[in-house]
């Protein structure tokens, strides 16, 4: 056959091709008004293994792998048009513009805040910072945090996020999957740690240290000063200083802030005991529903992207396109998933501006998952 002919084939197969994929795609255009209608995601990764395996079980193994990557493309093109049908992103503007109409240009102060752990806790010594006059709620854990606030029982929350020395808080980056909820404000706060005991205890008799394991990985250097004392991980720094003052024990420690220490009436035997006095911990305050106060700056999102090479690429383009710049990025495993990870991205944008929500809008189309967690500014 001469190449005239083989194109000629070639034609009549990419005719063919091209009116099956406009059928497939009024297909998946349909799913999406039923995937709209009973609540469902886009996503169902578990329907395109199925058709891969399908389709690749008696083929050729070589063409198999050609197989595999045309409809991995075509899923693609299937979800960005089923997320177009479904409004995904006109959704996520008419959010953001409602939020900037309707909320408070401040945090307001007469409220309930839900912070985890107990009095002195240095997530209330942030509450304090942001709210002069909050009620606090204290939770056993950050889920608990998030709960409170996503019930409506607490008006805000807040969370570590990140230590510069320490790394990110990973708990709470997962909660943001699980739980919905807002980020109205950040705030840095400067962490020196003291390791207190009871009034009596000395240095020679301490044989067991409480505290976080956060504030442990913080004074690791300063711990190997005790070799023999077993260290022991708390819920948090305030747990542990309640539980050496509660203790009937004249040999344990903990690692704690100055005020919690002199919270539950503990001495301070040595002070500043952090690895680098450039030591910074990130709370984040949170809300159930979407607030964009006065001054924002920063954006946080969620988002997953194919296995596809570029995928991320496309992404951080999109950035780089109006010149925004990524504070943070950061991977998280999906529980249940194998090798599917998660990214979180903070990044220096404003929100009021048409630019960013244009940003916004176009990055729900190019991931497989998108979520807006919030527009705030860090103090
Ligand atoms: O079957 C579905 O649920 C669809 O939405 C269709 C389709 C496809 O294009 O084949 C698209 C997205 C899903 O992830 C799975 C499959």
């Amino acid at each position: 056959m001469d190449i005239q002919e083989l194109r000629a084939g070639i034609d009549a197969v990419d005719n063919q091709i091209r009116d099956l994929f406009t059928q497939r795609m009024d297909l998946s255009s349909q799913i999406a008004d039923y995937k709209r209608s009973n609540k469902l995601p886009i996503l169902d990764r578990t329907r395109e293994r199925e058709i891969l395996a399908r389709l690749t079980a008696d083929q050729d193994p070589d063409l198999a792998n050609y197989t595999r990557m045309l409809f991995k493309t075509l899923f693609d093109m299937s979800r960005a048009y089923q997320s177009a049908r479904m409004g995904e992103s006109q959704q996520l503007e008419e959010q953001i513009k409602s939020a900037l109409e309707a909320s408070p240009r401040k945090l307001p102060q007469n409220v309930t805040v839900a912070c985890q752990g107990v009095e002195g806790a240095y997530s209330q010594i942030a509450c304090d910072k942001l709210f002069a006059s909050a009620g606090v709620m204290f939770m056993d854990s950050f889920e608990g945090v998030a709960r409170a606030v996503g019930s409506g029982l607490c008006d805000y929350g807040i969370l570590p996020i990140e230590n510069n020395l320490y790394g990110s808080v990973n708990e709470v980056y997962d909660l943001m999957r699980k739980h919905s909820f807002y980020i109205v404000r950040s705030i840095k706060l400067r962490i020196n740690h003291s390791l207190v005991v009871k009034p009596g205890t000395t240095d020679g008799d301490i044989r067991e240290i409480f505290s976080h394991e956060q504030a442990i990985g913080q004074c690791s250097e300063f711990l190997k000063k005790y070799p023999n004392a077993k260290v022991t991980i708390c819920e948090n720094t305030a747990m542990a200083a309640k539980h050496v003052a509660q203790s009937d024990r004249s040999d344990v420690a903990a690692i704690c802030s100055a005020e919690c220490s002199e919270l539950y009436g503990l001495k301070q035997l040595h002070r500043d005991i952090q690895n680098s006095d450039n030591n910074y911990t990130r709370f984040i305050c949170i809300a159930k529903d979407l607030q964009i106060l006065e001054g924002v700056n920063k954006v946080s999102i969620l988002f997953r992207v194919p296995h596809r090479p570029g995928s991320l690429y496309e992404v951080l383009s999109t950035f780089a396109t109006v010149g925004v710049n990524v504070s943070k990025l950061e991977s998280r495993p999906i529980p249940g998933h194998d090798f599917d990870f998660l990214f979180y991205a903070d990044v220096d944008a404003d929100c009021r501006e048409e630019q960013t929500v244009k940003m916004l809008c176009d990055l729900t189309r190019c991931t497989e998952e998108m979520t807006f967690l919030g527009a705030y500014s860090e103090a």
